[in-house]
């Protein structure tokens, strides 16, 4: 497959790395040092065990410009979804015909952002569970055995291009579920992230230091129920143990398990709130459900969302 990725940061990076180890034709879009970096050394990932290089060459590829990529067969969209308005766009060149954009990012309306500009039919929704980070100029730090990608049409459908990614993605070793409940799954990732990434950003603390509190932890499951509630007035079917098994998933994993918004709080850098509790704020509003925990996390952090 020609695959090109927006947003080579840690999970895109990780995603395309992989998908070019594995034999399809990756670009990935990147700017400054960082793209210098992959096309000088190659895409560095590091992972518990070991340092994969991947070289530019015959598989791999980096560029700051789409147009210079040309229409593809997969696009992955991956950057902080604060970076859409100009990153989406900028996406046009790459996306023809026959081309899929798949949207990898936080929240439960970030494809449709795309799907907008780029097409409707265009677009497939999906939810990345990946602990990555950057640690340099092409260099990626990618902890823990969890790497998961869930997907599906929009409209639930069994669809040829949906098997082909499927079978791409599990080529490159990733544990991939193509999706017939695709709303289900963005919403249990998001009762998870919204949740997660609200308390820890508000906190300054990670999830493995608030989890066993339990003035933390009552705050957390009544974050969770909150948004089960608009879920469920939105018409998602979520599962009846939802906030129950979120916690216990949380817990299974605690040492590992970071919000990327706490990391970006306390490097002072932009913050998914808008598509997060921001988003939790607004779908309530619509569906008529209140979300005072929500509307707490939203207002707290709303002064550090451009970054400080
Ligand atoms: C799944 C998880 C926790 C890591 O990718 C995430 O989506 C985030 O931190 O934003």
């Amino acid at each position: 497959m020609r695959v090109a990725v927006m947003g080579a940061g840690s999970i895109g990076g990780y995603f395309g790395g992989m998908l070019a180890r594995s034999g399809n034709q990756v670009t990935l879009i990147a700017r400054g040092e960082h793209l210098q970096a992959i096309r000088d050394q190659g895409l560095r990932i590091q992972t518990d065990s070991k340092l994969l290089t991947i070289p530019c060459g015959d598989n791999l590829a980096a560029t700051a410009d789409p147009s210079e990529v040309g229409p593809v067969d997969l696009a992955l969209l991956t950057v902080k979804t604060y970076q859409n308005n100009v990153a989406i766009p900028a996406m046009l060149p790459m996306v023809g015909t026959d081309t899929t954009v798949l949207c990898l990012q936080n929240g439960v309306d970030s494809y449709q952002a795309a799907a907008e500009v780029l097409g409707e039919d265009k677009v497939l929704p999906g939810a990345a569970y990946i602990e990555a980070a950057r640690l340099g100029p092409g260099l990626l730090k990618q902890s823990g055995s969890v790497v998961r990608i869930a997907f599906g049409e929009a409209d639930g459908s069994n669809t040829e291009r949906g098997g082909a990614i499927l079978q791409a993605l599990t080529e490159a070793g990733i544990i991939a579920q193509f999706r017939p409940d695709i709303q289900q799954t963005l919403w249990t990732k998001f009762l998870f992230i919204a949740t997660m990434a609200g308390v820890t950003s508000l906190s300054r603390e990670t999830m493995a230091r608030i989890m066993p509190r339990q003035e933390w932890r009552r705050v957390i499951v009544a974050c969770m129920r909150e948004i089960e509630g608009v879920a469920r007035a939105s018409g998602i079917n979520l599962d009846p143990n939802i906030v129950e098994n979120t916690v216990a998933y949380i817990e299974g994993d605690l040492e590992d398990m970071h919000a990327s918004m706490h990391a970006d709080i306390m490097s002072g850098r932009p913050l998914e709130l808008e598509a997060l509790n921001g988003a939790v704020v607004r779908a309530g509003q619509r569906a008529g459900v209140a979300t005072p925990i929500n509307d707490l996390i939203y207002a707290a952090l709303k002064s550090f969302a451009a970054g400080s």
